[in-house]
C-alpha cells in the first residue's frame, strides 16, 4: 500500500520547468535512494516532499491525508552541510530540536531536566553520549553529521528526508554512518528518501533506487524540459549490479564517482 504518493508532481521556477510528471508510490518503512545528475531537480524534489514548497502542479500525500502545507514533525531532514546550533553543547542541541518546534522557547526547570534526560537517550542510541557535554566545534563532521541525524529522529519523523548527508565526509567516516544509519532504520519504520551523488551508496542504503533524467531535450534551449523518475531500480540484495548502471546511463557517472561495490 501506498504510504507516500506523488501525482503528476511538475515544479517550475520562473516559468523554468525542473521536474515534470513525477508519478511515486512509496511503501511506509521503504528506504528510497535518488540519483541523477548535477542540477536536475534532486533537491527540488526532496523540498517538495518536506512540504517546504508546494508543487507548482500535482500532489503529494502522505497516508492518504491532505497534501501538508509546510514541514511538520513527521517529516525530518539532514542536509549535507550540519546545521548543528554552535553555541549550544550537544546535549541541548538534542533539546533544541525538542523545545523550539513546539513554539513554547526553551524549556525551563523541571520540563528542561526532563527533556535533557530523554536527549541523553538519544545521544546514548546515536553513541555520543560521551560527548554530551562538549559544543558541536570540537567534534569530527561524521560526529557532528551523527548529531544532525539525531535531532532530526528526535521529532520521531515518519519521513526521514537526506540530502547527500555523507556527502562532506571522508570515505571511512561515510562507512561507519552507513553502519549507523542502518543500524537506525532496523530500529524504526521510517521511510527514508536520500539523495546522493554516490550510486554505490545509493544501491547499498536503498531498497529502490530512483534515477532522475531529462526524457525530452531540445540543443537549442537546454532549460526547456525538466527531469522525471527515469529509472526505478529494486535495491534490496543490492539489486542489479549497479556499474551496468554506469553503462547504461553515463550522466550519472558523471555526477559522481561511485563507491566500492556493496559486499
Ligand atoms: N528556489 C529556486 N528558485 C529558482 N531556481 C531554483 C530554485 N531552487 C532550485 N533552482 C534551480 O533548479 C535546478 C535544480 O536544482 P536542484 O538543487 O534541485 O538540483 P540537484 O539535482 O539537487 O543538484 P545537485 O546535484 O547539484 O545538488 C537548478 O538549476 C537550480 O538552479
Amino acid at each position: 500500500m501506498s504510504f507516500v504518493t506523488v501525482r503528476d508532481v511538475f515544479q517550475e521556477y520562473d516559468g523554468r520547468p525542473i521536474i515534470e510528471r513525477v508519478n511515486l508510490d512509496v511503501a511506509e518503512g521503504e528506504f528510497v535512494s535518488i540519483v541523477g545528475a548535477s542540477g536536475c531537480g534532486k533537491s527540488t524534489f526532496l523540498r517538495l516532499l518536506l512540504a517546504d514548497e508546494t508543487p507548482t502542479r500535482g500532489r503529494i500525500t502522505v497516508d492518504g491525508g491532505t497534501p501538508a502545507r509546510e514541514p511538520g514533525r513527521e517529516r525530518g531532514v539532514v542536509f549535507q552541510k550540519y546545521s548543528v546550533f554552535p553555541h549550544m553543547t550537544v546535549r541541548d542541541n538534542i533539546v533544541a530540536a525538542e523545545s523550539f518546534p513546539k513554539g513554547f522557547g526553551w524549556f525551563r526547570g523541571a520540563k528542561l531536566r526532563e527533556a535533557r534526560a530523554r536527549a541523553d537517550e538519544v545521544l546514548e542510541r546515536i553513541g555520543l553520549a560521551h560527548v554530551a557535554k562538549n559544543y558541536p566545534s570540537t567534534l569530527s563532521g561524521g560526529m557532528q553529521q551523527r548529531l544532525a541525524i539525531g535531532q532530526a529522529l528526535h521529532a520521531r519523523p515518519r519521513i526521514l528526508l537526506l540530502d547527500e548527508p555523507f556527502g562532506a565526509l571522508d570515505p571511512g567516516t561515510r562507512l561507519s554512518m552507513h553502519e549507523f544509519l542502518t543500524q537506525l532504520r532496523a530500529e524504526t519504520s521510517m521511510t527514508v528518501f536520500m539523495v546522493t551523488h554516490d550510486l554505490g551508496e545509493g544501491f547499498k542504503l536503498g531498497d529502490r533506487v530512483l534515477v532522475f533524467d531529462k526524457t525530452r531535450w531540445d540543443p537549442d534551449y537546454p532549460e526547456r524540459y525538466g527531469a522525471t523518475i527515469t529509472y526505478d531500480f529494486d535495491a534490496r540484495d543490492h539489486g542489479i549490479p549497479y556499474q551496468h548502471i554506469l553503462d547504461k546511463i553515463p550522466s550519472l557517472a558523471a555526477a559522481g564517482e561511485p563507491a566500492p561495490a556493496p559486499d
